[in-house]
């Protein structure tokens, strides 16, 4: 019986010591487990914040406004326009020949899959929470609407733009995210919001200290590819002008996507906007071509167009002011290029069409135009905040 006995006080002891062997055992793999989520932690902060940065060299290697040149086809035999290099556009006139400077040039045969993944780079920034704008400019007829909104085949940039927003989005692990669009007509001076009920009542700008808002401007949440057809039949619907491509446009059109996102790993939040713009073409006419309402309507694209020369011509002088208040459409568009936010001006060609060298002249599309250094401007908006502070 005393054999038993000690037997059993032997095994409950060496039971006591297993158990405390195999806590500690516990204690110390929960210690280093502990350990490498936070090693896996930082890593992946890490790779975000690479992430981050490589999406964004490329715009911000060469200054934050870049202009890139799409030749339309033209007839056998009539064309002027000869892209000389990647870079270079020669016109051809009676006994003269101008060169224009960009940081691309579009070729005639260029699809609209090549002018998206050109302008790709700066359409992803916004994923890492910059404001960023396209401006597609040129004369009428030159392809703007067909590179912006394209064809039902052939879609140009705006849904190609939040088809991508969408897809980096659901892709990257631990995000949630809310991408939202608004449209913006500016017709005569005046805002209507394209995706209103009420799409005839005039809406205003409000400024508050650097920031601006359309108090009233509907916002749709955008998940899958069916709202975003709902969203753009509604603006064809709304438009002063069908996006039919039968009619000169008579007004500018602002498509805007604002994108919260959240990682629920690095708890890093960032907030982006990009804003696609579709400009009317200037117009010229003499006394007698344009009466009435049409003599209205282009003289205030006209004077919006100027406006937005003399915002570029600021920049590119770092000019203490730059005349973002000059027009509606430059003081919307103030965000886009003020502080560390990047432009991607993509001008429309059609040597066929009117006006063509002196729609390239008026902005002066000379190689000073790239070296802009937005972040230099006096009345800067500072998206540093919203990129930075939110995403660490
Ligand atoms: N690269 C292209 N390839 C095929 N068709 C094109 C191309 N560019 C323009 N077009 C066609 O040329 C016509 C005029 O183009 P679009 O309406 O886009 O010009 P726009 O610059 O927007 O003109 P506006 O300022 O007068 O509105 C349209 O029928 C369009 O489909």
């Amino acid at each position: 019986m005393c054999c038993v006995t000690q037997e059993l006080s032997l095994s409950s002891k060496q039971l006591r010591s297993m158990v405390r062997q195999a806590l500690a055992d516990l204690r110390h793999q929960a210690e280093e487990a502990a350990g490498a989520v936070e090693e896996l932690r930082f890593r992946y902060r890490r790779e975000v914040q690479e992430w981050n940065s490589q999406n964004n060299e490329l715009p911000d290697l060469q200054g934050n406004i870049k202009v890139f040149c799409r030749c339309r086809g033209f007839s056998a035999g009539k064309s002027c326009l000869d892209a000389a290099s990647e870079q270079e556009l020669l016109v051809h006139g009676k006994g003269s020949m101008k060169k224009f400077l960009f940081d691309k040039v579009y070729p005639s045969s260029t699809s609209q899959e090549e002018i998206f993944e050109g302008a790709l780079p700066i359409i992803t920034s916004c994923v890492s929470g910059y404001r960023v704008c396209i401006l597609a400019y040129g004369q009428s007829g030159s392809g703007k609407t067909y590179t912006m909104t394209g064809t039902k085949d052939k879609p140009g940039v705006n849904i190609r733009s939040i088809r991508e927003l969408l897809h980096v989005c659901k892709g990257k692990e631990n995000y949630t995210f809310n991408l939202k669009i608004s449209m913006l007509e500016i017709y005569n001076d005046t805002l209507y919001d394209l995706l209103s009920v009420n799409p005839n009542n005039p809406l205003e700008i409000r400024s508050q200290g650097r920031s601006i808002s359309v108090p009233g401007l509907t916002h749709v949440e955008v998940k899958t590819e069916e709202d975003i057809l709902n969203a753009m039949d509604m603006v064809d619907k709304n438009r002063k002008i069908g996006s039919t491509n039968t009619e000169s446009s008579r007004s500018h059109l602002l498509l805007t996507l604002t994108l919260e996102g959240r990682d629920s790993a690095s708890g890093g939040s960032s907030s982006g906007t990009l804003t696609l713009c579709d400009l009317a073409g200037p117009k010229h006419f003499s006394k007698t071509e344009a009466t009435g309402q049409s003599r209205v309507e282009a003289a205030a694209i006209n004077k919006s167009l100027t406006s937005l020369r003399q915002v570029f011509s600021a920049l590119k002088s770092n000019a203490l002011h730059v005349p973002f208040r000059n027009s509606k459409l430059t003081h919307l568009l103030q965000p886009c290029l003020s502080g560390d936010a990047k432009c991607l001006v993509l001008v429309n060609v059609n040597p066929d069409g009117k006006h063509m060298v002196e729609t390239l002249s008026t902005l002066q599309f000379g190689s000073a135009l790239r070296q802009i250094a937005l972040g230099k401007t006096a009345q800067h908006i500072s998206p540093t905040k919203n990129k930075a502070d939110k995403q660490h």
